[in-house]
């Protein structure tokens, strides 16, 4: 995998997938097998969503991508110079407590040794781009869920990733702050541009987020389909509520049913 800490690896001419999973499987030592040959790419800029049933293999399959895991079959490819850093973001946002939500955002920059004052002017710019910037002076037990979530965001973004991997990041949010930070994840979509891997469980908000969406089959996870999003972005936030999302997201339901049989 292939970390650069600016943008400007990114070539106009590289239409390489940012991400490709290739025939990727994992058996775990204890005889679990978790993903069988689960080919998987994310391109440039593009927004894929993977849901399935609980337990099919989806966050073994966000550690291979990220590297965390190495899988026990197939290859993992993160394109060289056209994904930048990756960022990864858990449900749980992991701050450090007794360090302010500044000293937080800046945490990997510092791990990764950029000088002071580009970290300052990067941590600056993600909090400004979450919304933040007053709270910037605050140690995570002082912020809402909801905020610590966008600090959590705000630390990845940072590193201005070229891939963005979220494992069921708003998963433990009350519904309205989740909508939020929908609609939060999909403006820093647009601005950043980054390539985005997202696990949940939530078939709408696959749907409401994503370009493409993923549909892993039950334990062992295979890709049982694949579906486009054909709603252009910028996307209103009516869109979660409109009849072509209801009907889009009904289809994917059924393929998760169907696979589940
Ligand atoms: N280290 C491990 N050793 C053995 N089995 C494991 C290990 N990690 C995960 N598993 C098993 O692999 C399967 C896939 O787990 P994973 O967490 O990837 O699923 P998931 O789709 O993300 O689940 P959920 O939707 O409930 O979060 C599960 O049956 C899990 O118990």
């Amino acid at each position: 995998m292939t970390v650069a800490d600016t943008r400007g690896a990114v070539s106009a001419a590289d239409d390489s997938p940012v991400l490709g999973l290739d025939g990727v499987g994992m058996r775990f030592p204890d005889g679990t097998e978790a993903l069988r040959g689960v080919d998987l790419t994310v391109a440039r800029g593009e927004f894929v969503s993977v849901v399935g049933p609980s337990g099919c293999g989806k966050s073994t399959l966000l550690r291979i991508a990220a590297g965390l895991t190495a899988p026990t079959a197939g290859r993992v490819s993160v394109h060289e110079g056209s994904a930048g850093s990756v960022g990864y973001v858990f449900q749980d946002p992991t701050l450090l407590p007794w360090r302010t939500v500044r000293a937080n955002v800046e945490l990997f920059g510092e791990l990764r040794g950029l000088p002071r004052q580009e970290r300052r002017e990067r941590a600056a710019q993600a909090l400004e781009l979450v919304g933040l910037e007053e709270f910037a002076g605050h140690r995570p037990g002082a912020l809402s869920g909801g905020m610590r979530m966008r600090a959590s965001l705000a630390r990845s973004l940072a590193l201005r990733p070229g891939l963005f991997l979220l494992d069921e990041p708003f998963g433990s949010l009350d519904e309205i702050t989740r909508e939020r930070l929908d609609e939060d994840l999909l403006r820093l979509h647009r601005a950043e541009r980054f390539a985005a891997l997202l696990v949940t469980h939530s078939v709408t908000e696959a749907v409401l987020l994503s370009s493409r969406v993923v549909v892993l089959t039950p334990r062992p996870g295979r890709v049982a389909g694949e579906f486009p999003v054909p709603f252009p972005y910028p996307r209103a936030e009516r869109l979660r509520f409109s009849a072509e999302l209801a009907a889009l997201a009904a289809e994917v339901s059924a393929c998760m049913r169907g696979a589940a049989r």
